[in-house]
């Protein structure tokens, strides 16, 4: 797969951790920024990480910031954008199998490098578990994306 990697400046000490666990599982990293620790605003990271993602660029997304709380508000914005905010194993797993989530968020401020890695071996290990009742409830989320879209 190909994972988009964006982070704002709270979050840039984990990208390389990040991008080493990423390589190591066989996948190509497409790193969209930001390249210091100069005070940046997450939106501008978030966006070009989703865009690749719904425009097939990219398979899948991950965002790092302070908390992750920003950047999860903003990737979900973006229609297509599935964005879970995870700092524990057991929700990575569970937000691939359940959501299909297709971006994933977390926090350095929260979370040490160790943990931060496992989530991503974990998350993107994990396929969605589809079934009727999970398909449903992210076409769910997909109809709330087009009552929205056109009105
Ligand atoms: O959006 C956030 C908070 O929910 C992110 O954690 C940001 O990284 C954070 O706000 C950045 O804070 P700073 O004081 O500008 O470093």
């Amino acid at each position: 797969m190909k994972i988009a990697v964006g982070t704002d400046h709270a979050g840039i000490r984990l990208k390389e951790d990040i991008i080493a666990v990423i390589e190591g599982m066989g996948h190509q990293v497409a790193d969209v920024g930001c390249g210091c620790t100069d005070s940046v605003d997450y939106p501008d990271y978030a966006l070009p990480v989703c865009e690749l993602v719904t425009k097939g660029e990219a398979d899948r997304g991950i965002l790092i910031c302070g908390t992750g709380i920003g950047m999860s508000i903003a990737a979900n914005k973006v229609p297509g954008i599935r964005c879970a905010l995870v700092h524990d194993v057991f929700s990575a797993i569970a937000t691939r199998e359940h959501n299909d989530s297709n971006v994933l968020a977390m926090g350095e401020r929260v979370i040490g490098p160790g943990l931060a890695q496992e989530i991503v071996k974990a998350w993107l290990g994990t396929e969605f578990s589809g079934g009727e009742r999970h398909v449903g409830r992210v076409n769910k989320i997909k109809a709330i994306e087009e009552r929205y879209l056109h009105n």
